[in-house]
């Protein structure tokens, strides 16, 4: 599957192994086994009830029945009355416990699967796209809802009235069943080949609207991005395409579709009529040959429905398989804690030994290459070189967001992978170059570095943060809703923003990567003194763009091209005659 294709629920064919593998899924319907059971149960009668409603329509147009036993009514109108609100009432109770029990399997489902989607490591991000992803948790998971509530009941109801209404015809009439027999599962082949032609068009459609979706969802999020470029026509013409294709297979799937459902008609009807024609010529009683033509329409019913229902199983396991794919996924070592073990506290040491790093989505390319250093606790380490040097990538792998390929992560001494993840984690803060904010209010992104901060350490942290001073000046103050993506924020305000949740989080180590762009002088003054007091105290490392602010750095390492090529303080390396030396000087000039 080509990347920028988000692949569309699959219909699947039900092979034992896959069946099996959807079993899987019962496990999630356990809890609820007994409501389901007696679902199923009422399903059961229900469906009975229905079975017998044909024989009593004959009995009540048969006027030796006729004797009353009421008012005027007669014994099979009292038994029609009570049939039919059995039926009613059955299947009232039964829609509703279905419903009940798929409702909670599927919120549990959907809990399940996003719980492990989000532990999933980076690797498994870098290949997937959100759209596709979020496709599996929506998507996928509402066709099962309509699979347990509608396609599983409606097959055993089919299923109970065509292997009940055969035995009742068989009962009546055995000849004229056979001859009914012999004209419907011809009809039945046929349908069923008829029926998977015309799948192959409705997953061509499926696939096309995805591909549609996946405009939608990609301009949308970087709508910054296509009004910069002006591109909204060459997005609208790209969608246009897009649906206009889907719907162009979409039509000529419909007249298939068309086709279908009159070859339906004419077959199951053509056949009621032979069997009518028949069961005239065997000089049937009247009474018996409606009920015999109306079991013989339930029937027909029923098998055009089974088709629609085994696509719907098909695609069912499609999307099942698609979550269980999900779910087999091996996820990072996450664990929640209520405390840090004093054990996995760490100090701000931190070694980098021969750490040779390439990406899980290009193994042969290395970025890294027999990478080491040192830092020691509360210094300020700067990261400098050319752009695609490997600095945010040693951050990811300070981060554990990936692993070396060899050599290892030392934080105090230790193996970074000896540390249980979610508490080394815990022990850093990052404040980011593109600072991501959540659509909430400011309190909420703020609090995202200590979820469940009290207002007081909020204001605190936005004040340590040089925050405080323009978040009140808004008149919602700290419940000022900051925009899809923090998109009413500035540059400047998003960054102090960024800092105060890190201040929130008060970590042991501290990283910092540079925003590239510039900030007004002011902006940027009241950046660098916010983190000038976020880094006292704590160790830093600065992923540094402007040289100007690394100057004091305890140490500078200059990487190009994944391997380290000078090391020192600001003073040694422009002693030295190196890369450093020349981007400073050019810096010092330009300014
Ligand atoms: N997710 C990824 N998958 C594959 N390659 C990647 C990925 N992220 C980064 N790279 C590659 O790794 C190399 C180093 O990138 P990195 O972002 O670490 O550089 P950098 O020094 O931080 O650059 P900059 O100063 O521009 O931010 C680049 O060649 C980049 O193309």
């Amino acid at each position: 599957m080509r990347k920028d294709e988000i692949s569309p629920i699959e219909k699947r064919p039900i092979k034992l192994s896959s069946l099996k593998k959807t079993f899987r899924l019962f496990h999630y319907v356990k809890p609820y086994w007994p409501q389901f059971a007696l679902g199923l149960l009422f399903l059961l009668v229900s469906s009975l009830a229905g079975l017998a409603l044909p024989k009593l329509l004959g009995e009540l147009v048969d006027g030796k029945n006729n004797a009353q036993v009421f008012n005027g009514l007669n014994r099979a109108g009292v038994l029609l009355v009570g049939v039919l609100l059995a039926q009613a009432t059955f299947s009232f109770f039964r829609i509703v416990l279905f419903v009940n029990v798929t409702e909670k399997t599927l919120a549990t489902l959907r809990q399940t699967v996003y719980g492990h989607m989000i532990k999933l490591p980076m690797k498994f991000f870098l290949e997937k796209r959100v759209g596709e992803l979020s496709s599996r948790i929506s998507a996928d998971i509402s066709l099962l809802q309509e699979t347990f509530t509608t396609t599983l009941a409606e097959f055993i109801r089919q299923m109970i009235l065509i292997v009940g209404g055969v035995t009742i015809m068989l009962l009546t009439s055995w000849q004229l069943t056979f001859f009914m027999l012999a004209i419907l599962p011809v009809m039945m082949v046929i349908a069923v080949f008829f029926g998977k032609f015309i799948r192959k068009f409705s997953k061509q459609v499926q696939e096309q609207v995805a591909k549609s979706n996946t405009v939608v969802e990609e301009t949308l999020q970087g709508i910054f991005n296509v009004k910069a470029f002006a591109n909204e026509f060459f997005e609208i013409a790209r969608y246009k395409e897009r649906t206009n294709e889907a719907a162009k297979i979409g039509m000529k799937g419909g007249r298939f579709r068309g086709f279908f459902s009159s070859f339906i008609i004419l077959g199951i009807f053509g056949a009621l009529v032979a069997v009518i024609w028949r069961g005239v010529a065997m000089h049937m009683p009247t009474a018996s040959l409606l009920s015999f033509v109306l079991y013989s329409l339930f029937i027909g019913g029923s098998i055009a429905g089974l088709a629609e229902v085994y696509t719907n199983l098909q695609k069912s396991i499609g999307a099942t398989e698609h979550l269980l794919e999900i779910l087999d996924e091996p996820t990072e070592d996450l664990a929640p804690f209520n405390e840090i073990k004093r054990e996995n506290i760490v100090d701000g040491q931190i070694s980098f030994r021969d750490v040779t790093f390439a990406y899980p989505s290009r193994p042969d390319l290395t970025i890294l290459d027999k990478v080491s250093f040192d830092v020691y606790p509360d210094q300020k380490v700067a990261l400098v070189g050319p752009s695609g040097g490997g600095k945010s990538t040693i951050v990811s792998l300070l981060l554990r967001i990936y692993d070396p390929v060899s050599g290892s992560v030392y934080f105090d001494g230790r193996k970074s992978d000896s540390i249980p993840l979610s508490q080394l984690r815990s022990q850093l803060a990052i404040v980011p170059q593109d600072v991501f904010l959540f659509g909430g209010t400011i309190a909420e992104n703020i609090s995202y570095g200590k979820p469940g901060a009290t207002e007081a350490e909020l204001i605190e942290a936005a004040k340590q943060a040089n925050a405080w001073e323009f978040i009140q000046r808004f008149p919602d103050g700290m419940n000022t809703i900051v925009g899809e993506r923090g998109v009413q924020l500035s540059g400047g305000q998003r960054q102090r923003i960024a800092i105060a949740r890190a201040v929130l989080k008060n970590p042991r180590i501290l990283i910092l990567d540079e925003a590239t762009s510039a900030l007004d002088a002011e902006s940027e003054r009241l950046v660098q003194d916010a983190l000038d007091k976020l880094m006292a105290g704590r160790t830093s490392i600065v992923i540094a763009h402007r040289l100007s602010t690394i100057r004091e750095a305890d140490k500078i390492i200059v990487l190009d091209k994944g391997a380290i090529i000078e090391e020192g303080t600001h003073g040694e390396l422009v002693e030295q005659e190196g890369l450093y030396r020349m981007l400073s000087n050019m810096q010092f000039q330009s300014n």
